[in-house]
């Protein structure tokens, strides 16, 4: 069989947010620079075709469900919400072609033949083999790698699992029809994400979570409070369960489970899957590069993202790290300032912020008080009801609960959870004061927008 062989100054494997963006980097540098990535569905990674983008796409049709449902506390008549699950599908595809067809362009135009399309595994430390596409295959050498090959739905070992047909959070969002009743299998993002928007398109939906609280990095007050909004959204959770078994009749999926000490059935038709990520280390054939992986499979790097085999880098969700477009794109940043800028980062100096895309949003920043406490910290911790807030009033969005933990000896913010309102743009404000470095008196005593929710933080700030 003929094969093509090509050398370039540095290859990167997988075009997720650290691929895609840093690849035109590299190419504007002089570098001779090729992106593989698996198909021409996946062009863009994973955020803008089966993660972040999709999912916040379908959130808002959800929003749209429940503004009309409670339109009558605000004055407004209007029929009970019919909702085409076809056509948010639909809706979600063209927003997601739209961001596909985008970057396929600006990979194009920076990569020009360069960007080579089809699955890369390592045959020898610095060269991969790829069978492109089309049927070619091609053996690529560099100098340097960058492998960013993310993440996949991790599917538990549950005995009768593989047996029937469940959902992950690709599939789910593939259905032309709603499901009578969505079984939820893990109560982390993805798990509450789709657990409410599903309920809010009229589904009936019961969450199971393994640990007795719901996010179990997050600080229990904070929890509870995410759960009970939830429930009164009508999820229904079984917490402290383990799944024992899974089963079809007809069309049901029945779910033997034991909650403390009791063994019960739950019986739905749909069961979402829900319980983590697993790394795209296993088709990559990493020992041929000598590539050292953890025990679960993630890339093993060090502060400045390089792998145990020098030339080789990996970034994003594939090494292990906060899984989030936003650091996969700071992994980026990362490269660029050692590689390019000849400058010096890594990855001990950024704060990383979150948001959990429910209603109202739970955004997170620095340290949970008890992390705080563990780590030593003296420290003051204040909390404030969001129906507190007069913006969160006039909204009719009052329920959440935000707080913030400042250590006592400087002043400065150590960490903040916000469950309320837009509170993933309230907490950049958060951000950049602990960023700054300056005591939390700036947000106590700052002169903020009236009525807004940013300005719910000099309440906040207020109760130290
Ligand atoms: C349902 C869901 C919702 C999410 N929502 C959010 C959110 O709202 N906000 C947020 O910040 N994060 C969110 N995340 C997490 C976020 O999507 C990931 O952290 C982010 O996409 C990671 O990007 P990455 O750079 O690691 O690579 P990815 O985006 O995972 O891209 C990796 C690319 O590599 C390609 N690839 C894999 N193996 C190979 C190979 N052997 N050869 C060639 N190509 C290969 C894949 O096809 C893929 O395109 C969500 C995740 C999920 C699953
Ligand atoms: N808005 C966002 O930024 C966003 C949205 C979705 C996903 N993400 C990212 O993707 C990652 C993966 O999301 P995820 O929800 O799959 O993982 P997760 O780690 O957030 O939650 C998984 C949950 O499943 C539970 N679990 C594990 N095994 C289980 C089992 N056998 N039975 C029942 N429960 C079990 C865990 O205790 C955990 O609560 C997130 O951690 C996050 O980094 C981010």
């Amino acid at each position: 069989m003929e094969v093509d062989t090509q050398h370039y100054d540095d290859i990167i494997i997988g075009g997720g947010k650290a691929g895609k963006t840093l690849a035109p980097a590299l190419v504007a540098d002089g570098r001779k620079t090729a992106l593989v990535e698996r198909s021409l569905n996946t062009i863009g990674g994973g955020c803008i075709n089966i993660a972040c983008i999709p999912t916040k796409t379908m959130v808002a049709s959800a929003s749209v469900a429940n503004t009309v449902r409670n339109s009558a506390a605000y004055g407004v008549k209007a029929n009970t919400p019919i909702v085409n699950l076809a056509e948010v599908i639909q809706r979600k595809r063209s927003v997601v072609q739209s961001a596909r067809e985008m970057n396929l362009h600006n990979l194009e135009t920076a990569l020009d033949n360069n960007l080579i399309v089809g699955e890369a595994r390592f045959v020898a430390p610095k060269t991969i083999a790829v069978t492109t596409t089309e049927g070619n295959n091609r053996l690529l050498t560099a100098e340097r790698l960058f492998i960013n090959t993310g993440t996949r739905p991790l599917i538990p070992s549950v005995p009768g699992l593989t047996e029937v047909e469940f959902l992950t959070s690709e599939s789910i969002m593939e259905l032309e029809y709603l499901p009578e009743h969505l079984i939820v299998l893990g109560s982390g993002y993805i798990g509450l994400e789709f657990a409410q928007m599903f309920r809010r398109f009229g589904c009936r939906v019961t969450v199971i979570g393994q640990s007795e609280q719901i996010l179990s990095q997050q600080d229990p007050d904070i929890a509870i409070a995410v759960q009970t909004v939830l429930e009164r959204d009508g999820i229904k959770f079984l917490l402290n369960a383990k799944v024992l078994k899974v089963d079809r009749t007809g069309k049901a999926i029945k779910l033997q489970i034991q909650v403390a000490n009791q063994e019960i059935e739950l019986q739905g038709s749909h069961l979402l899957v829900a319980v983590g990520r697993a790394p795209t280390t296993d088709r990559l054939n990493l020992a041929a590069a000598g590539v050292t992986t953890d025990v679960r499979g993630f890339i093993v790097v060090n502060d400045r993202l390089e792998t145990n085999v020098p030339g080789i880098w990996a970034l994003g969700d594939i090494n292990g790290g906060p899984q989030y477009t936003h650091v996969s794109l700071d992994d980026y940043r990362i490269i660029k300032a050692n590689l390019i800028d000849g400058g010096n980062r890594n990855t001990s100096d950024r704060l990383i912020p979150s948001c959990l895309f429910i209603d109202p949003e739970l955004a997170h920043v620095g340290l949970t008080e008890t992390e705080a406490r563990q780590q030593g910290y003296a420290i003051r911790v204040a909390k404030l009801d969001a129906s507190a807030i007069p913006r969160a009033k006039t909204l009719g969005k009052t329920d959440g609960l935000l707080k913030v933990i400042v250590d006592t000896e400087t002043g400065h913010i150590l960490g903040s959870s916000l469950l309320c309102h837009e509170a993933g743009e309230v907490i950049s404000t958060v951000q950049m004061v602990m960023q700054a470095q300056m005591p939390y008196t700036v947000l106590r005593d700052g002169v903020l927008t009236h009525p807004t929710m940013t300005e719910g933080l000099n309440l906040l700030f207020s109760k130290l």
